[in-house]
């Protein structure tokens, strides 16, 4: 339906679509290797070392030079000690006379159970309908082959890359990037000295066939409340009644947190929320989503909104409230007649521009103690923010966004939504913050991947059409640089 790509790109299609199923098989070693960083036990570890090192002989054999960063040891709260995998630092090309783009990925992936109802085993990458389902076939080893495919098909047409080429790739993603701050920090001025664009592949489209850019992703300060009276659990019969009890305590101060409409009650929470300009508005219009399907999907009777650009700017401009759970609390089949000693009530809040990490961790604090107060309990309450996550969002006229547009025509023959994610791709900030670098995320899976949760795929046209889309990206930054 779309006009035939430029010249030096037809042979680079032609040879990504005839190699479509070798694309396909790599995905799948790939796949097959358990590279969970999320259960911390050495079994999954050395499945992350033996990832990071397949990973890393790909890209030598690609012609990069790669350095495998040693990223020393994790300890854990239970006092054992467990080591990281490296993170993968590699580049092709050096050539001063053309921009350098860097591409950061992930290579460790959620937890993934068949017993959990998983149709196919998550570990063996199956395609049904010209869908590949399998752990970490979306997030994130699809998107980071489909960056490799397309050097490799400029490499084995002997044709120059386009641009100079950068890969940072780590194995500690689902598990908060662990010590990769750090990292960045010391390569500010060395690896990514010569780096002009960060490029990231690890969110979702809003739509089945629609390409979308995104240019902006909540943060997240995630707290928790724990409420003790003692250590030890008491019996109901002999204590109920005469005790201020800890859960009590929680479920009201939980309680305390947000409305039956989503609005946050936290005083002030809202103070620094960017205001909504007529322009944001339009940008919110322009973007298609059927919501009836949207919530046909997803599986909802009703959301808190009605309208698509209500449901959006409460899903990427505005902060929302999310109770995950409460440890400690009774949570087994069955009547035990238990008042839990101790509880710890968490939750977390995500964070748009301009709010600020500190000024949100105080106003909680603040919040929590003062409903708290008002309760006369003889229980102690310590509150901690134990994640600070900042919101990002770029300026979507910095040259790679305009590249990113370019190929999107060229490959899909349409104009890409423009799209903020409500969730958190903590590098992103610490790109922007830490090496000031543009930095521009390209997703390549469809709205209905499933990333995290039972039944993960990438179909086979996401894949190999998001080969070609880096491809164009790489000529379409040359041409823009
Ligand atoms: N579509 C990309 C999602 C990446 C993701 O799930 N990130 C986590 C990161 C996080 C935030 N707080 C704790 N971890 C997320 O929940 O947003
Ligand atoms: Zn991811
Ligand atoms: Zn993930």
């Amino acid at each position: 339906s779309h006009s035939p790509p430029p010249a030096p790109l037809e042979k680079v299609f032609q040879y990504i679509d005839l190699h479509q199923d070798e694309f396909v098989q790599t995905l799948k070693e790939w796949v097959a290797i358990e590279s969970d960083s999320v259960q911390p036990v050495p079994r999954f570890r050395q499945e992350l070392f033996r990832m990071m090192a397949v990973a890393a002989d790909t890209l030598q054999r690609l012609g990069a030079r790669v350095t495998s960063v040693d990223m020393g040891s994790q300890q854990l709260p239970d006092g054992q000690s467990l080591p990281i995998p490296p993170v993968i630092l590699a580049e092709l090309g050096n050539d001063p006379t053309k921009g350098t783009v860097c591409f950061y990925g992930h290579l460790d992936v959620q937890p993934a159970d068949q017993g959990d109802g998983w149709l196919t085993d998550p570990y063996v990458l199956t395609e049904v309908d010209g869908k590949l389902y399998g752990r970490g076939a979306t997030d994130n080893k699809g998107p980071v082959l489909a960056w490799i495919n397309a050097v490799s098909a400029f490499r084995a047409l002997e044709q120059d890359l386009p641009v100079n080429i950068k890969f940072i790739i780590e194995g500690m993603e689902e598990a908060g990037s662990v010590a990769l701050e750090e990292l960045v920090e010391k390569e500010k001025n060395r690896f990514f000295s010569g780096v002009d664009y960060i490029v990231i592949s690890d969110n979702l489209w809003i739509s089945q066939r629609k390409p979308a850019i995104t240019y902006g992703t909540r943060g997240n300060s995630y707290f928790t409340v724990e409420v003790k009276c003692r250590d030890q659990d008491f019996h109901s019969g002999t204590f109920g009644g005469i005790l201020h009890e800890p859960m009590a305590d929680l479920v009201a101060l939980l309680g305390s947190l947000v409305d039956s409409s989503g609005h946050i009650l936290v005083p002030g929470i809202y103070d620094e929320v960017a205001p909504l300009t007529e322009e944001e508005i339009n940008t919110y219009k322009a973007i298609h989503l059927d919501l009836e399907e949207y919530r046909n999907s997803s599986r909802v009777e009703k959301f808190l909104f009605d309208t698509k650009e209500e449901i959006l700017m409460h899903l990427w401009r505005y902060p929302s409230l999310s109770i995950h759970g409460i440890e400690g609390a009774f949570d087994e089949p069955g009547a035990k007649t238990v008042i839990p000693g101790q509880v710890t009530g968490k939750f977390s809040i995500r964070l748009v521009p301009h709010m600020n990490v500190s000024v949100v961790e105080k106003q909680v604090t603040r919040h929590l103690e003062d409903v708290f107060s008002k309760r006369n309990s003889s229980n102690k309450m310590v509150v901690s923010m134990t994640l600070g996550l900042h919101p990002w969002i770029a300026n979507v006229n910095d040259t790679q966004y305009l590249a990113a547009k370019r190929a999107i025509r060229t490959v899909f023959g349409t104009e890409p939504d423009m799209i903020r994610d409500g969730s958190t791709i903590p590098i992103a900030k610490m790109f922007q913050e830490i090496v000031h670098k543009s930095v521009v995320l390209i997703p390549l899976g469809a709205v209905d991947d499933g990333e995290h949760s039972q039944n993960e795929k990438i179909n086979r046209w996401n894949y190999i059409e998001g080969t070609k889309l880096f491809a164009a990206f790489f000529l379409e930054m040359a041409q823009l640089h």
